[in-house]
């Protein structure tokens, strides 16, 4: 008989018979190990939900279909309906085949889907996953059960919908960016303006710093497409963010004194767990409005999409950090460049801009442990590049190496924890590693944290934003709550918005990504 284990990214085993099937309970995706007859080790990762968390036998005869018709029942996207099931919609006022001037004010319907396919239907959806692996020992495989069946897991298609839950003269939309900063953040309030206009709205504004904006005392920004027309060529936001602020039934409170009945939240993990309970609060007074998020963190670290904004343009910046490091170091004697990069809790920008860089000797990232000192550290293996290479440079994400460093105790106003100084800790360590065996090391540590995020979109995240924010106006005029919007295999869809942010995405170290990324720089394990 086999035995699996599960763990949390491989640190914390909980035994689990196998009984001769798959099983395994998954509230968070983590690595399954196999102990086969040969005590055979293996590390798979495992989908999202498996056939085991959902008491389901992967040999039954009816298991695909219960396990699609879970799937679907957890990617619905909430609607309007749910709660006025006699709400008629009306013809959209969206329209790109039979324009009107801008300066006209009447706002006529478009022509129906039968006589143009501009429209998204309702049933449109994006296949989740692409990829189907023949064996949990494929990289990065992503398995449902221990055969790694195939079964279609679909997603909402994003996009203008023939039929529209608003009118426009009655949309009080409102427009709030929570959290850090990040590249984009002003190319999709734009986006999001632009396009309520399109639709025929007047009534937008914007909530300054965050959910901050909420409160009394803060007042709001008119916003229109003259004020937005040129904001995406700055960094930054227009409206300012912060992180903490009030809580959800006071935020509620607050949209029911001002009228709000759109609402769009451009943030991260964080953001969203508030945006879904806005939804969920204005859901439950049985309130006529529509939550809709724009994911936003340059950390990349939102499940199921292909990318979040901003990431493109931090890892542009990131590389430029990278090639000082490395032109530093490759001008001293035995010269080592260290680079802290942002990522509190994966090293998606430390691996891609090592990646883009080809200048870096060793990427440290938070998934994937590793020692300083020992025949197998970090340190030795600085030594060896000095003694072959004269010089090293090494790029560490934020959140990378937390458990060699005394933990600061201390927490955000949001709740999230503050990292104590991985670059600071390994260039010390380096400095002293190097004078007691006596070889000279010129350490040079630079920490481009808020450079990375305060900087202008780049081409392909202004795209993305514009996308992004178009969309978000889409799924709002169709009358969906509690969503965010992403991009799926290149296609853009409608996520619900509990199903992106159970955890945080992370670097898979069985991924084919982490691989390249180990096979560019060429580092060993450092354990
Ligand atoms: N679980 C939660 N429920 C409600 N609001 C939250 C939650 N977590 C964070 N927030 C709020 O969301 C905002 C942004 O959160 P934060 O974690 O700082 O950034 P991000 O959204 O980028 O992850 C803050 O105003 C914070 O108070
Ligand atoms: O100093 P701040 O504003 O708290 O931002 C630092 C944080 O910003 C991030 O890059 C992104 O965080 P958010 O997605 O929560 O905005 C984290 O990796 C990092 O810890
Ligand atoms: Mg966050």
């Amino acid at each position: 008989m086999s035995l699996m284990t599960i763990s949390n990214a491989g640190k914390m085993f909980a035994p689990c018979p196998l009984q001769g099937k798959f099983h395994a309970s998954t509230a968070f995706r983590g690595l399954v190990q196999l102990e086969g007859k040969r005590r055979r080790r293996l590390a798979v990762k495992v989908a999202l939900t498996d056939v085991g968390s959902l008491g389901l036998e992967s040999g039954g005869p009816e298991w695909k279909k219960e396990y699609q018709e879970d799937f679907e029942r957890r990617f619905r996207i909430s609607h309007l309906t749910d709660s006025f099931p006699d709400l008629t919609p009306i013809p959209s006022t969206f329209c790109l085949k039979r324009r009107r001037p801008i300066f006209d004010d009447y706002f006529d319907c478009c022509p129906s889907a039968e006589q143009w396919n501009g429209y998204i239907n309702n049933n449109d959806r994006v296949l989740l996953k692409v990829i189907k692996y023949s064996s949990p020992t494929s990289a990065g495989a992503e398995c449902v059960d221990g055969d790694c069946s195939w079964v279609e897991q679909w997603v909402h298609r994003a996009g203008p919908r023939e039929k529209i839950y608003f009118r426009p003269q009655e949309v009080n939309a409102a427009i709030v960016t929570c959290g850090g900063l990040c590249p984009g953040l002003n190319d999709v309030i734009r986006q999001i303006v632009i396009t309520l206009d399109m639709y025929g709205v007047k009534r937008i504004t914007g909530l300054p710093f965050g959910y901050r904006g909420f409160s009394k005392d803060v007042p709001e920004i008119e916003l229109s497409r003259t004020v937005v027309q040129n904001i995406h060529l700055e960094g930054g936001s227009l409206l300012g963010v912060s992180r903490g602020g009030p809580n959800v039934r006071d935020i509620v409170d607050s949209m029911q004194e001002r009228g709000i009945n759109m609402l769009f939240v451009l943030g991260g993990n964080g953001t969203h767990a508030g945006a879904n309970a806005i939804h969920e609060e204005c859901h439950k007074r049985r309130m006529k409005v529509v939550v809709v998020g724009v994911p936003k963190t340059i950390d990349n670290d939102i499940l199921l999409m292909d990318k979040t904004f901003g990431f493109d343009t931090a890892v542009e910046e990131a590389q430029r950090a990278i090639n000082s490091a490395y032109i530093e170091a490759r001008s001293a004697y035995h010269g080592i460049g260290i680079v802290k990069l942002m990522g509190r809790s994966s090293g998606f920008i430390a691996m891609h801009a090592s990646l883009a860089s080809g200048q870096v000797d060793v990427c440290l990232i938070p998934e994937v442990p590793f020692n300083l000192h020992g025949h197998n550290g970090v340190l030795r293996h600085l030594r060896h590049l000095l003694e072959t290479n004269r010089s090293a440079v090494i790029c560490v994400a934020e959140g990378a190496g937390q458990n060699l460093i005394e933990k600061t105790n201390a927490a955000d106003a949001s709740g999230n924890i503050v990292l104590g100084d991985i670059g600071f800790h390994i260039q010390q360590e380096t400095k002293k590693y190097f004078k007691d065996i006596g070889i000279a090391a010129d350490v040079k540590y630079i920490d481009p944290t808020y450079m990375i995020r305060a900087c202008r979109a780049n081409a392909s995240d202004g795209i993305l934003c514009t996308v992004l924010g178009q969309n978000a106006v889409h799924g709002a005029f169709a009358g969906y709550s509690g969503i965010t919007v992403g991009i799926c295999n290149t296609h853009y869809v409608y996520f619900p918005i509990p199903e992106v942010i159970s955890y945080p995405r992370q670097v898979d170290p069985n991924s084919r990504m982490w691989h390249r990324c180990l096979t560019s720089t060429g580092q060993p394990d450092f354990i």
